[in-house]
């Protein structure tokens, strides 16, 4: 594969869905879904592949792809009112042919540019406490109707009342209004084969609304045995259990093992967190900015065997480390814009008499 010239290339994948394929001249590649600006693959020069996709894997839209990058957006997990992770996961993207300029990945030649907005057809639920002006006039007229029944029909005044509020009621549930946002994703791949994704959310809305969402790259990587695995730069930082209802802890000292299930968030996370596979003597390094908390999931048995795109014994092959912004949610107002980025390597382990050196591990 080395010699060869960068190609990034729009073909068929799965079930006929359209993905990229990226190549650079010495072999890694990296395969992005348009469904979902779903990342699947992502291979180093010897063809190796570093994320895990499930073999249950459902590549059939609106179902979000197990494995890979799925994108959390504009909701983490169940905690609001929105599907769990949000929506970005489940919609179509379209590669973006003319984004802004993307400063920060001037030295990539190898990069796909996808772009993900609301549609007119494409009724968003993203709820907000703001009535918008069809909601306010549905309301007033509501309350207009009663207002001459009351007139005529005194016994009506609690009629009336009961009347807003079922009126209120729908207006909140049922008809929602939809923000307006850009989100561009980069997928890149760097020198040495590093996978680079940057996120640029943009409020759009006309009407001078800001917007609040959490964000997640929900990154699932490939190891040999879960039990051979530690993680390390997330040493005695709170986290929120998301197994024990959210509750809040502190992690102790040492670096993270793992013997059972683990769903935790971690918060106000350095930069840099490495991922050491003992067996297969390998490190991946995820370097992350403006996402500064990282969520660290792995189903375990008992949550495999319930998920029905997951292999009962998958979870041994697995680990996802997630940057986040998840504990202070990111408000934007009207043509702001937020930027997340994740940069991944796959580094040979600093291995020597069975220790690793951790400073080796998170230097630079
Ligand atoms: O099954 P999914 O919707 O893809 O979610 C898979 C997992 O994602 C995150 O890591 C959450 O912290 C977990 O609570 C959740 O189970």
């Amino acid at each position: 594969m080395a010699g060869e010239k960068p190609s990034v290339e729009l073909c068929k994948g799965v079930n006929g869905l359209d993905k990229v394929v990226l190549r650079d001249a010495l072999g890694s590649s990296a395969e992005v879904y348009l469904f979902g600006g779903h990342v699947t693959s992502w291979r180093t020069d010897h063809r190796e592949e570093l994320l895990f996709v499930s073999n249950k894997a459902i590549f059939k839209p609106p179902k979000a792809i197990r494995g890979g990058i799925p994108i959390c957006f504009p909701q983490f997990s169940s905690h609001g009112n929105l599907e769990q992770h949000g929506f970005a996961r489940n919609k179509f993207w379209s590669i973006d042919s003319d984004p802004p300029p993307f400063p920060s990945d001037s030295s990539s030649k190898t990069f796909v540019d996808l772009i993900l907005k609301p549609t007119d057809d494409d009724f968003k639920i993203w709820p907000h406490r703001f009535l918008s002006f069809s909601q306010q006039f549905l309301l007033l007229v509501c309350h207009f109707v009663s207002c001459f029944l009351f007139f005529f029909f005194c016994f009506l005044i609690m009629l009336d009342s009961f009347l807003l509020q079922v009126a209120s009621t729908c207006v909140n549930k049922y008809l929602i209004f939809y923000y307006s946002y850009e989100f561009r994703l980069r997928v890149a791949l760097g020198l040495g084969g590093d996978l680079m994704l940057t996120s640029r959310i943009r409020n759009t809305n006309a009407d001078g609304k800001p917007f609040s969402f959490t964000f997640a790259y929900h990154t699932y990587f490939s190891v040999s045995d879960i039990s051979e695995v530690r993680v390390e730069g997330l040493e005695t930082l709170d986290y929120l259990d998301n197994l024990k209802e959210r509750e809040r802890f502190t992690e102790q000292g040492d670096a993270i093992t793992f013997e059972s299930g683990v769903d935790k968030i971690y918060l106000s996370t350095p930069t840099k967190i490495a991922i050491i596979d003992h067996e297969k003597k390998r490190t991946f390094v995820l370097r992350k900015d403006g996402l500064p908390d990282a969520v660290v999931w792995n189903p375990w048995d008992r949550k495999a065997k319930a998920m029905p795109d997951f292999g009962d014994d998958e979870y041994k092959h697995m680990l996802c480390v997630e940057a986040a912004a998840i504990e202070k949610p990111i408000t934007l107002k009207p043509g702001e814009e937020w930027k997340g980025r994740l940069e991944l390597s796959a580094v040979p382990s600093s291995y020597c008499s069975g220790q690793l050196d951790p400073r080796k591990v998170l230097q630079g």
